[in-house]
């Protein structure tokens, strides 16, 4: 039996599609000239592995499959081939991005507006949580070509006709796997949205994992889809040194991490745990011990999600504490630990943890706090992924 909550069959995925073509510079996707200088003055030299392969597909105007590693660019493959492919002299909604959660839609909807900075989109993060008062009025002047946008918000907003779906030939679903797996509930909405789209819509589905159930999804929405799947990239997920501590008991973990968090603030750290209630009593068991510590969870007000949100960011605070509402997409460059006080419940979630750390290449380290009962449950990820958890060296300064 598996010691994990949702069994999945990893190891079939699928396989990238025949002949697919790679061009290795940004200058050589034809992309517009407005959209070309967006994503050099963004700071971008050349496209990753899975840019080099997709975006060109994605132009081309085939449903595409896209997997990849965490950290490795394809927010921007989806929306450089999006900017790419809608028409800028109409104001109407072209193109929807999916995300399950609202920080994730928040800073998909940051990306489009920088990358698409010098092409003046007009695009929307549409988000449960917020009023959108002064959107909708900005809206109805300047117009809505992009939406990003939660499952239920965005189906909420087409149901009030508040944005017409008429013309959008493009839906982009990032973490694919979670918005059509069965645990969530976004799968429903999912449909719902794409039965109000054209029958042409194009549809380009992302994540780092993917399985057979999800491939089978897809099909009902897809048709012939181009499969995209970079395994390795010279920068992914291998800059990532996972480690475990053995805590032996449950009680032991809270110990443990005290004295590792001189480590934790060498430059900035997310502790995962597996429930809201468990993130709210460790941020304040840690906390009365007087170590500074923020917290996030969906049971938060928005407004204080996107104050921990902004502290994170901008490095005023350096230790989040979370549950897996952070673990997919997020993406603050600075993370280089990732701490596992509770060993996620589905196996994917591990690798979507560990990738907030390691951001586009950069070095990262992973902790988990294995007990006596969780070790079975840590070799299982270790024979799923095929990797090497060791026990955490005693200097860790020497690894951030
Ligand atoms: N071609 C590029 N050159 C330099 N930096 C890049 C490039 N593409 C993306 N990045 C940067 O890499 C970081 C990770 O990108 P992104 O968030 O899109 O990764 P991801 O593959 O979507 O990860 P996840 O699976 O965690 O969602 C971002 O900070 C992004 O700005």
């Amino acid at each position: 039996m598996s010691a994990f909550r949702r069994e999945d069959d990893q190891k079939l995925k699928f396989k990238t599609s025949k002949k697919l073509k790679v061009t290795a510079t940004f200058e050589a996707m034809d992309l517009k000239d407005d959209l070309l200088k967006g994503v050099y003055l963004y700071g971008f030299e050349a496209p990753s592995a899975i840019q080099s392969r997709a975006i060109t597909q994605i132009i081309s105007g085939t449903d595409v499959i896209a997997q990849a590693q965490s950290g490795t660019g394809k927010t921007a493959t989806f929306t450089i081939g999006m900017l790419q492919v809608i028409d800028l002299k109409r104001k109407d909604l072209q193109a929807l991005i999916l995300s399950p959660t609202r920080e994730l839609a928040t800073q998909i909807n940051q990306v489009v507006t920088n990358l698409g900075d010098y092409m003046n989109v007009q695009s929307y993060a549409m988000t449960g949580g917020k009023t959108m008062k002064d959107d909708l009025k900005k809206m109805n002047k300047s117009g809505c070509q992009v939406v990003s946008g939660t499952p239920g918000r965005v189906l909420d907003m087409i149901k009030r006709q508040l944005i017409s779906t008429r013309n959008v030939q493009m839906l982009i679903l990032d973490e694919a796997d979670e918005l059509l797996g069965e645990h969530l509930g976004f799968k429903q909405q999912i449909y719902e949205i794409f039965a109000k789209l054209p029958s042409a819509c194009q549809v380009v589905v992302v994540s780092a994992t993917m399985s057979k159930d999800i491939i089978e999804v897809t099909k009902k929405f897809m048709s012939d889809p181009t499969k995209i799947l970079v395994k390795r990239d010279e920068i992914s997920l291998e800059g990532i040194k996972q480690f475990y501590v053995n805590v032996s008991k449950e009680d032991w973990k809270f110990d443990t991490l005290c004295d590792l968090y001189d480590s934790l603030t060498i430059t900035q750290c997310v502790i995962f745990c597996n429930t809201k209630k468990k993130v709210d009593w460790l941020s304040q068991k840690l906390t009365r011990s007087n170590f500074s510590v923020i917290a996030m969870h969906g049971d938060m007000k928005q407004e204080d999600r996107d104050k921990v949100m902004n502290d994170f960011r901008t490095g005023t605070s350096r230790v989040l504490i979370s549950t897996d509402v952070w673990a997919r997409g997020i993406d603050v460059q600075q993370v280089s630990l990732v701490i596992n006080y509770d060993l996620p419940e589905n196996m994917e979630n591990y690798i979507h943890r560990i990738g907030r750390s390691g951001r586009f290449g950069r070095k990262g380290v992973s902790i988990n706090f294995v007990t006596d009962e969780d070790s079975s449950k840590q070799k299982e990820i270790e024979r799923h992924y095929k990797i090497k958890i060791k026990p955490v060296p005693a200097d860790l300064s020497t690894l951030a």
